[in-house]
């Protein structure tokens, strides 16, 4: 088995740590101008294919005096990725010395566009292929501007086929000019131009007699002249949370660090919460323990105090802030069918963070033929727009930059489709002319609470099943209506009944559950109102969730009753029933409750009365809407 293939069956932690330390390359170029066939004869080349069997192949064709098909080994690469041997059938690990690269790659050119804007992001470099003999086609334009769009900074241009040319210098310098221009106009200056026959190995791994003219690097030269030095280490420290777990009860804030380092000892700001906690500890799998952390690096971090930060959070230090704004100007690039126009939300997906995101305008689309910006209504497929983007909430980002993660955006339907790259440019200034204002209407919070005497409020019951959550909730709702106050209350039985009615209790749809009853307190909350939500919601890191989504207005309020009080009560029979096992994951019998460790208010509901037990919600709502 060759080393390509046998890389790809190591574990995938082994293999992960491999990729994160290749430097990606990515290889675009029109259809039939040799992509594939410059991808099997690097491979081939740099004896990255030496004791496979399509090496053998390979060896016995060119023994025969036949001509090897460069391309087919590519897809003899591509059979064993999609039997599943991979598991990602997009990169093609490859080694030169002791240098580490991966192909980007993709087996249709639908895929390969996704993968462009997706797994592709991170690329070093780019080689752009071109036939010397035709020069730069429709998708060389394209690819040139998914290039541009996704901040490619060294960009190789291999002039494939010159032997068509007979290696002639002059044609092939009229050629180079031409790509030139062709770059020059998306702002693009290409690092190098290799003249190369990809099928005979001219200037590939090899320099050719055939251009004698030609003293620069070949292609293999140029590929190790690629910087691999970790420029984003020096930036501003940013890590996106993928998760927060617990073991043997410490609490881990999980993620990948984007840019920057971070150090125990550091104090952290956390997303758009605003708290801080400081780092007590760095965690890394199958790794030396080090007090420090850079940029490409898996940890988990243990903070000081135990805050519960939600997935998508960034962690940043204070005095190093990204930009926060909910209108985005973005540069788009369209995939979908069906053209995208004003008006349409999207999720907005950065990082580990998911954003609810509308395209207020379209603010211009880049017309392919003469690559000028134009106004236009729609971005049709494979489209280049720049675009503004309005979400409901502020999105903490760094704005797109060559070279590194920041800013690059992935828009996904209802169907977690991926239907556009967007690179976000910048915060979005408002000029009157735009569509759409998602974030509810021009009344601000302050106008709403004079003109209702007091302030919204999202109050947050948290409990066991017959803790007396709804009990208080709706008690406390009658006596805050008694004094005049707007307030209503989102029960969990209420919501099951019809919007969540298509939700059970696996983790999975509690924590949709909990999204859901998390954006209609929200929307009440905007129109002025005291919200009372009665949710079981028994996980520490989905009310984090709510929190996020509701912001400052949100207060923590645990309904504290013991489980066997609640199960003497036992007042719907569920109890009885999880016992003797009728109903899975029942809350505290066979699922988790995880009791709030620094609830905003506590409530120790089995040692008062109801009456008392909503009197200490009453006044507490009192004081936080007044
Ligand atoms: N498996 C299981 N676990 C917990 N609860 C269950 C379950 N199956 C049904 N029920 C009934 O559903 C009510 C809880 O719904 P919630 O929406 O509050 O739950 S959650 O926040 O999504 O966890 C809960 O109502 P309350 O007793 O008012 O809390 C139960 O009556
Ligand atoms: N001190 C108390 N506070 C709240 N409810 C109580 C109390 N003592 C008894 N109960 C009863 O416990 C049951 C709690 O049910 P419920 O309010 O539906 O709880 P939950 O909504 O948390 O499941 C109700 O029948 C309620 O009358």
């Amino acid at each position: 088995m060759s080393d390509t293939l046998t890389a790809t069956r190591l574990d995938a932690a082994d293999r992960e740590a491999l990729l994160d330390s290749a430097t990606p390359i990515v290889i675009v170029g029109h259809v039939d101008h040799g992509k594939s066939t410059l991808i099997g004869r690097l491979l081939y080349d740099t004896d990255n294919l030496q004791d496979g069997k399509v090496a053998q192949i390979v060896e016995s064709s060119k023994k025969r005096g036949l001509a090897v098909e460069w391309s087919f080994l590519l897809d003899s690469l591509q059979i064993e990725r999609d039997q599943g041997v991979t598991v990602d059938s997009t990169r093609i690990p490859f080694r030169m010395g002791n240098r580490q690269f991966v192909i980007v790659d993709a087996p249709g050119h639908r895929q390969f566009l996704r993968n462009m804007i997706t797994g592709a992001a991170d690329a070093e470099a780019a080689v752009l292929v071109v036939d010397a003999n035709e020069g730069a086609q429709e998708q060389t334009r394209r690819h040139a501007m998914l290039l541009r769009l996704i901040g490619i900074r060294h960009i190789i241009v291999l002039l494939n086929k010159a032997d068509l040319l007979n290696f002639d210098e002059q044609k092939i310098k009229t050629v180079e000019a031409s790509v030139t221009d062709l770059l020059a106009q998306l702002g693009l200056t290409p690092s190098l131009f290799v003249p190369a026959s990809a099928r005979d190995g001219d200037n590939i791994a090899s320099r050719s007699e055939r251009s004698p003219w030609y003293t620069g690097p070949i292609l293999t030269e140029a590929l190790a002249a690629v910087p691999s030095g970790n420029t984003r280490a020096a930036l501003p420290f940013r890590m996106p949370v993928q998760d927060v777990y617990r073991f043997e009860d410490v609490r881990y804030v999980a993620g990948r660090v984007e840019r920057g380092v971070v150090r125990v000892g550091d104090t952290l700001q956390i997303g758009t919460q605003g708290s801080t906690a400081r780092v007590k500890e760095i965690a890394r799998w199958h790794a030396a323990e080090r007090p420090e952390a850079e940029a490409g690096e898996s940890i988990a971090l243990v903070l000081e105090p135990d805050v519960i930060p939600a997935r998508g959070d960034l962690l940043f230090l204070p005095h190093e802030a990204p930009e926060k704004a909910a209108r985005i100007h973005a540069h788009i690039f369209w995939l979908r069918q069906e053209p995208l126009r004003a008006g349409e939300s999207f999720r907005l997906r950065l990082a580990t963070a998911e954003h609810q995101v509308t395209v207020a305008s379209i603010d211009s689309v880049m017309r392919l033929d003469d690559l000028t910006e134009q106004k236009a209504e729609e971005v049709g497929p494979e489209g280049f727009a720049q675009v503004t983007l309005v979400a409901g909430e502020a999105i903490q980002f760094d704005p797109f930059a060559p070279g590194t993660s920041d800013g690059r955006g992935v828009l996904v339907d209802r169907n977690q489709r991926i239907v556009g790259g967007a690179p976000l440019l910048g915060p979005a200034t408002l000029d009157g002319k735009h569509a759409i204002h998602p974030s509810g209407g021009e009344l601000d919070a302050q106008e709403r609470a004079r003109s209702k005497g007091h302030a919204a409020r999202v109050v947050w019951l948290t409990g066991l099943s017959g803790a007396g959550k709804s009990t208080i909730a709706r008690l406390a709702e009658k006596k805050l209506f008694a004094r005049g106050i707007n307030a209503c209350v989102l029960d969990g039985d209420t919501l099951r009944m019809g919007l969540c009615s298509d939700l059970g209790f696996t983790e999975a749809d509690r924590h949709e559950n909990v999204r859901r009853a998390a954006e209609v307190a929200k929307i009440l909350a905007h129109t002025g109102q005291v919200v009372i939500v009665a949710l079981i919601s028994p996980l520490a890191a989905d009310r984090a969730l709510a929190r996020k989504i509701i912001g400052a207005e949100f207060d923590e309020v645990f309904v504290d009753t013991s489980l066997g009080t609640c199960e003497q009560r036992d007042a719907k029979g569920l109890y009885q029933a999880a016992r003797a096992g009728k109903i899975e994951n029942f809350t505290g019998i066979s699922a988790p409750y995880e009791a709030p460790t620094k609830p905003d208010l506590h409530i120790q509901a089995d040692k008062a009365t109801p009456e008392q037990n909503a009197d200490a919600l009453v006044n507490h709502v009192l004081n936080a809407i007044h």
